[in-house]
């Protein structure tokens, strides 16, 4: 038998990123009336097989047998059973002040709906129950902000009603949307409490119940119905592009924004949340090939956890080896850190220590070229902690960019605004090298950047930027400019840098210019870890198959 171990390598520590389980449910009535058979098993807490093996021998196609993933739940399991293991630990994940998405994946009618209503509920009332062990206080609280419990579950209930269903041959109660449910937490200390600047710390927790992906001849869908099964399952379609493409090439352009719903899970995708995903799928012979693609797109999504651990791996070789090159250089490693060097991910800056040096001694890397590149959000004066910080941002805006289309906060990348120069970490970092560096320090310099135009209108066609002015980053040293351009981490966070004509007369200059698509790009990224900007791409687009959104708030605060 053989045998696909997807997660086989993975530690089944509390803090993976992404945690993917599948749940199988039982032979509902119309299959158990059409004698369709159950041909799924789950053998053990993680691996699900498939039975039919004589069958199997007939179909090429269906080649493996066996999946193995960070748990599989099998048809006799509770919805609770699989809200704690499954799901628990990344939803609370929000509480301290990390942003995590729990998504069901599955054809229509394998259960996604009656998974993650579970699920949503069971961790409202875990939420409550945390905050409340914690002796905390919810007040002062607006329209949006939720009063107490009953108000989230009448808010549930709401959302549950007006979700928009409709009958198929597979489901009479199907859903026809994706359904998401955000829940923020605010936490602030109380003796920050009144103060007029005071920091706080915010993240969010989606519940997303995809609609089902669909055969057109399965679910003998017409009109109507055809044409909402089409927009859901390209959808879809993008999603499962988007997790392959981020689980097997992560360096290469990644469709975030071939569809709303990747766009809006970005966040969620791309390594900066933790995410947990639970594939439903039904155990019928009639099923077998949305199942086994339900599988194969649940094993892409466990490939992600990798790229993803190889990523910081390579993080903190860089970090290491430049230590070791300070403290060659009698410099205090330690200043590093107050730059934000371990802000991953953040690519941050160092700067390519002196040739001669590099030269003259035993070089501490094979390859001892390091340079500095920090991309960030940088407006006017506000600032905001939150682990969405951690998304790449685009420096200094037009007064007019942030008119009423976006919420400023969704531009903030930094808690201290004495960044809202954009020329202020490499003064610092000069500073505290005692000018050794200096020369290097200044080896970056962004242009200013004038956003012209309301964002809505720009990121909706992606072919058009003639909107969007590029964004210069200047390196002075050629060499540099070619480590930077080939830069996994540089590529990973959405740039491309090309070569450019310089024709400024400098000596010894090479150019990188990201592309306005590439800007635009970045500010979509930025856009949709917004909770305003979500309804502001809804709204603007018209969706055939809509999306229900519901975003809670709570206010956390420390006693
Ligand atoms: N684990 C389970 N145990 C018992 N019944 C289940 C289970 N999972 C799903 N069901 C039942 O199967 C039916 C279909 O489930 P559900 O509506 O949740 O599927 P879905 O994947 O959300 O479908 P769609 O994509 O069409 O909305 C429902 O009647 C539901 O009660």
């Amino acid at each position: 038998m053989e045998i696909m171990e997807s997660g086989r390598e993975l530690s089944r520590g509390n803090e993976e990123k992404i945690y993917v389980s599948v749940r199988l449910r039982p032979l509902n009535n119309n299959e158990v009336s059409s004698n369709d058979v159950s041909d799924w098993e789950s053998i053990n807490n993680d691996t699900i097989v498939y039975k039919n093996a004589s069958l199997l021998a007939s179909e090429r196609s269906m080649d493996l047998t066996a999946y193995t993933f960070d748990r599989v739940f099998g048809s006799d399991c509770s919805t609770r059973e699989v809200y704690e293991r499954g799901a628990k630990d990344v939803a609370l994940s929000v509480v301290h002040g990390m942003n995590s998405t729990i998504f069901a994946y599955g054809q229509t009618s394998s259960g996604k709906t009656y998974t993650m209503t579970g699920i949503t509920n069971y961790a409202i009332a875990d939420i409550y129950e945390y905050i409340q062990t914690r002796g905390t206080i919810v007040e002062k609280l607006t329209e949006e902000i939720l009063t107490d419990r009953n108000h989230a579950t009448q808010l549930l209930s709401v959302c549950e009603a007006q979700r928009q269903i409709g009958e198929t041959s597979l489901n009479e109660m199907s859903s026809r949307s994706h359904q998401i449910i955000r829940v923020t937490i605010e936490s602030s200390s109380h003796e920050s409490l009144g103060r007029e600047n005071a920091s706080t710390l915010e993240a969010a927790v989606n519940f997303v119940d995809l609609a089902g992906s669909e055969r057109a001849s399965q679910s003998l869908s017409a009109g109507r119905r055809l044409k909402e099964g089409c927009h859901i399952n390209c959808s879809l379609l993008t999603l499962g592009t988007v997790i392959r493409k981020l689980s097997k090439e992560r360096n290469g352009h990644i469709p975030y924004r071939d569809s709303k719903l990747t766009r809006i899970l970005q966040p969620s995708l791309g390594g900066n949340a933790r995410t947990a995903i639970i594939c439903t799928m039904s155990p019928a012979r009639s099923h077998v090939e949305q199942s086994r693609n339900t599988l194969i797109f649940a094993s892409c999504a466990k490939e992600l956890e990798k790229e993803i651990k190889d990523l910081i791996l390579q993080r903190d070789i860089a970090q290491a080896q430049v230590k070791e090159l300070l403290q060659m250089l009698g410099e205090d490693a330690s200043s590093m850190a107050q730059v934000g060097l371990g802000n991953y991910p953040h690519l941050r800056v160092q700067i390519s220590p002196d040739a001669e040096i590099l030269e003259d001694e035993t070089p501490i890397s094979p390859d001892p070229q390091f340079f500095d590149v920090d991309i960030k959000a940088y407006s006017h004066g506000y600032s905001r902690s939150s682990s969405e910080d951690r998304f790449v941002k685009v420096p200094y805006f037009d007064e007019n960019f942030l008119n009423n289309t976006v919420s400023p906060r969704i531009l903030m990348s930094s808690s201290n605004s004495s960044e809202t120069d954009p020329y202020h970490v490499w003064e610092e970092i000069e500073k505290q090298s005692n000018g050794v560096f200096e020369k290097k320090v200044r080896c970056i310099e962004t242009e200013d950047l004038s956003y012209r135009g309301a964002i809505g209108t720009n990121y909706a066609s992606s072919e058009d930027n003639a909107e969007f002015p590029a964004l210069k980053v200047h390196i002075n040293r050629a060499e540099q400019y070619m480590e930077l351009a080939s830069n996994p981490a540089v590529k990973d966070l959405g740039f491309t840098l090309s070569p450019k004509d310089d024709n400024e007369g400098r000596e010894d200059t090479a150019s990188g210019v990201v592309t306005s698509k590439e800007v635009e790009e970045l500010i979509s990224a930025s856009i949709i870890a917004d909770n305003e900007s979500i309804s502001t791409i809804l709204k603007e687009e018209k969706i055939l198959a809509p999306f229900d959104i519901l975003i809670l708030h709570l206010l956390k605060i420390y006693p």
